[in-house]
């Protein structure tokens, strides 16, 4: 497959089912716009989908898991493999973040290995390791452009299963130390940006010394690289990381089968930026979470005009904040499903017409 061409044909949303969806919204027995996210949300994926009414009941969250080369460099405080570690939780259904949330919110999780520094190996996981960890990027390229494009296949390849499958709603998820300097420096480089401070955060933990050593490698690569904002592939190629080019594939592919798909942290949606870089279609197939604490995420929502719907504090990764917001989504769809218009209950009057909302 092309998958740039296939980008290229994702098609915006359906605009009748929009305006359906808009005057149902209007005519629900409340006040206009008292439901705030909640009208825009179910607005939003009856444009995705093509229908009014819209359910939620099948969830599924693809997490991919791999391994970064720059992590050598000392910009992670975690050991390198607690990412194959926490993978094996993960499939092994151990409490993690990840498997609670998504326990205790009906969400399916699925495991990917896309390139685990030794492999994980565990039934549970599919195996779709492209490398053994990609190469440290402030020596070379992390990452071949064919790779790169290999990595965005299989993500797109999930969100055709998902299509297949009947799932309604798409999360994603990520492992790897190191991944959010790979996540920065992809962030940054789409925008334009060269200078780390104030971008940079300090991913899962790290000390005054190894924070100040983290902005100066990011930093250090984008002067070496000058990337093209629009370039994503380069983007992911050179500054990238497996796990961000399956996420990358993923969005694209929910937005060529028309699925919403929700975005968690700073990974995820430096992931979305590049995805939005290749068809800016896909924006409207996204649903933020929350607002991570790693102060680039800002930067990338900004950019593609996302607004983070929950504000938790969290800054975890794992897809985590999918699950919470998951739940959320159902419940602006129970909204729209099931509540009443004025005229079903009879009060229709001319009230509505001289009020400002
Ligand atoms: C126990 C543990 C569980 C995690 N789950 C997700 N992350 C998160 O932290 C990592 C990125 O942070 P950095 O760039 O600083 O390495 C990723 O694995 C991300 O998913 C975790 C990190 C740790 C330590
Ligand atoms: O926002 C995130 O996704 C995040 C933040 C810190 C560490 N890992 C992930």
């Amino acid at each position: 497959m092309d998958i740039l061409k296939m980008a290229a044909a994702i098609e915006p949303p359906n605009e009748e089912a929009l305006r359906e969806a808009e005057l149902r919204q209007e005519n629900l027995l409340k006040p206009m716009g008292s439901l705030g996210r909640l009208e825009t949300i179910s607005i939003q994926i009856a444009g995705i989908t093509g229908k009014v009414k819209n359910a939620a009941g099948k969830k599924v969250l693809y997490l991919f898991g791999a391994d970064n080369g720059v992590y050598e460099e000392g910009v992670a405080a975690t050991p390198q493999h607690f990412t194959r570690a926490l993978m094996e939780n993960y499939a092994s259904g151990k409490k993690c973040a990840i498997n609670v949330l998504c326990a205790h919110c009906g969400v399916e999780l699925r495991v990917v290995d896309m390139g685990v520094k030794d492999g994980v190996g565990h039934p549970n996981i599919d195996d779709c390791r492209l490398m053994d960890g990609t190469r440290n990027f402030l020596r070379e390229p992390a990452m071949d452009p064919k790779t790169a494009l290999t990595a965005m296949e299989i993500g797109w390849g999930y969100a055709k299963e998902a299509k297949e499958q009947g799932v309604d709603l798409v999360g994603n998820g990520e492992v790897g130390m190191g991944n959010t300097t790979t996540a920065a420096a992809c962030i940054m480089a789409a925008c334009g940006l060269i200078d780390p401070e104030g971008i940079v955060g300090r991913g899962a933990g790290l000390t005054d010394e190894a924070f100040s050593r983290k902005k100066a490698v990011i930093g250090e690569a984008l002067q070496k690289y000058r990337l093209s904002p629009e370039d994503a592939v380069s983007i992911l190629s050179c500054v990238g990381g497996l796990d961000i080019g399956a996420m990358v594939g993923l969005y694209l592919g929910c937005g060529y089968f028309r699925l919403p798909i929700v975005a968690d942290g700073v990974i995820s949606i430096a992931a979305a930026l590049l995805a939005y870089r290749l068809n800016p279609l896909i924006k409207d197939y996204i649903i933020p979470s929350h607002l991570s604490e790693e102060p680039a995420y800002r930067i990338a929502a900004d950019e593609m005009g996302l607004k983070p719907v929950l504000a938790l504090n969290m800054r975890l990764g794992e897809g985590s904040g999918c699950p919470i917001m998951m739940q959320v989504v159902e419940t602006a769809l129970a909204a729209m499903n099931d509540m009443c218009t004025f005229g079903e209950e009879s009060l229709e009057t001319d009230y509505r017409e001289d009020i400002t909302m």
